[in-house]
């Protein structure tokens, strides 16, 4: 019985680290996401294309696996952080050395590790939930790279990033992302467009360190209102919205700026939205 119930939460940690890669890949094959890298083409990034995300997808999932596992096994988050670390580091050894999935490990690897808990133990709590309940503390209590670019944004900009959103369970992905992507469903016309809507409201309502580095205030404060004037004019329901959304696209590109955050808190979307179900 006992050697059973060990072969079938394998399996399921398998699963969930199975779906949590292709929910990373998924993302990537949407198209047009301001600024951000898709199987079209690059965005607003010279150092990686689809290609090299797919891959580094591919390579994370058994990381993803190993986390559900350990969510399962009651891990703390010195245990997830300590995996967290693993797979940052296959990813700069598989990518020569380039973030492809820094904060898309954090973010997916969390719920990856309540969606474990979430199996083993039958409880029917929203992931972002037992995130919060369970290792909210350790992730804001735990060690900082002064030099990360999310810390440099922390301190001159007072923005949380990643950190705060995992620790509040992430309110983009259950407040902003998720009800888009159900808003889509109605008006889109396809899975494509129902992603990109659900994109679109992520830059509207997150403050991205990723824009706030690579273009300050100002820049964040562009592509919330490009993003925002989208939506209001019917956003993926409206006539004509691809070459819209394609002329937002380029008007990141000219200015460099990339939600990358915004793309990570997509592929969570997807992730919750499959594992929930
Ligand atoms: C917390 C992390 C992301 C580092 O954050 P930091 O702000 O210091 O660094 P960095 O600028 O490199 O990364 C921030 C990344 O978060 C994403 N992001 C940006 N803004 C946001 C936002 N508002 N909400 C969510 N994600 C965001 C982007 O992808 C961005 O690139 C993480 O890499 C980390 O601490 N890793 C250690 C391992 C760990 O704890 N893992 C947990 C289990 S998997
Ligand atoms: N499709 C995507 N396109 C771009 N970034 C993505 C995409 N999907 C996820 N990301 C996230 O964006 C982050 C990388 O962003 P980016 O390269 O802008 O930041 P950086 O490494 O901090 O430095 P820099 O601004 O110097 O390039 C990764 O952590 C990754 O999780």
């Amino acid at each position: 019985m006992i050697a059973l119930a060990r072969h079938g939460e394998e399996r399921s940690a398998t699963a969930i680290g199975d779906t949590a890669a292709d929910c990373l890949i998924r993302e990537v094959e949407t198209w047009p996401k301001p600024g951000l890298v898709s199987h079209v083409d690059q965005g607003a990034h010279d150092d990686m294309d689809a290609d090299l995300l797919r891959r580094s997808a591919r390579m994370l999932a058994p990381y993803f696996t190993d986390l559900a596992a350990a969510g399962a096994a009651g891990a703390d988050m010195d245990r997830l952080r300590a995996i967290g670390m693993a797979a940052e580091a296959a990813m700069l050894a598989a990518t020569a050395g380039v973030n492809t999935h820094r904060g898309a490990i954090f973010g997916l690897g969390l719920l990856a590790a309540a969606a474990g808990f979430r199996t083993r133990y039958g409880v029917a709590a929203p992931l972002g939930r037992i995130v919060a309940a369970r290792w909210a503390t350790g992730i804001l209590d735990g060690p900082v790279d002064l030099h990360s670019h999310g810390s440099v944004v922390a301190r001159r900009y007072r923005a949380g990033g990643a950190r705060a959103e995992a620790a509040a369970g992430f309110p983009a992905v259950y407040d902003v992302a998720l009800p888009a992507l159900a808003d889509a469903r109605r008006i889109a016309d396809g899975d494509e467009a129902e992603r990109v809507q659900a994109c679109m409201a992520l830059i509207a309502g997150v403050a991205d360190s990723n824009l706030l580095y690579r273009g300050g205030p100002a820049g964040l404060a562009f592509a919330q209102r490009q993003a925002k004037a989208f939506l209001a004019d019917g956003g993926v329901g409206a006539a004509g919205w691809r070459p819209r959304a394609a002329a937002i696209h380029a008007a990141f590109v000219a200015r460099r700026l990339s939600p990358g955050g915004c793309a990570d808190l997509l592929a969570m979307a997807l992730f919750v939205a499959a594992v929930e179900r």
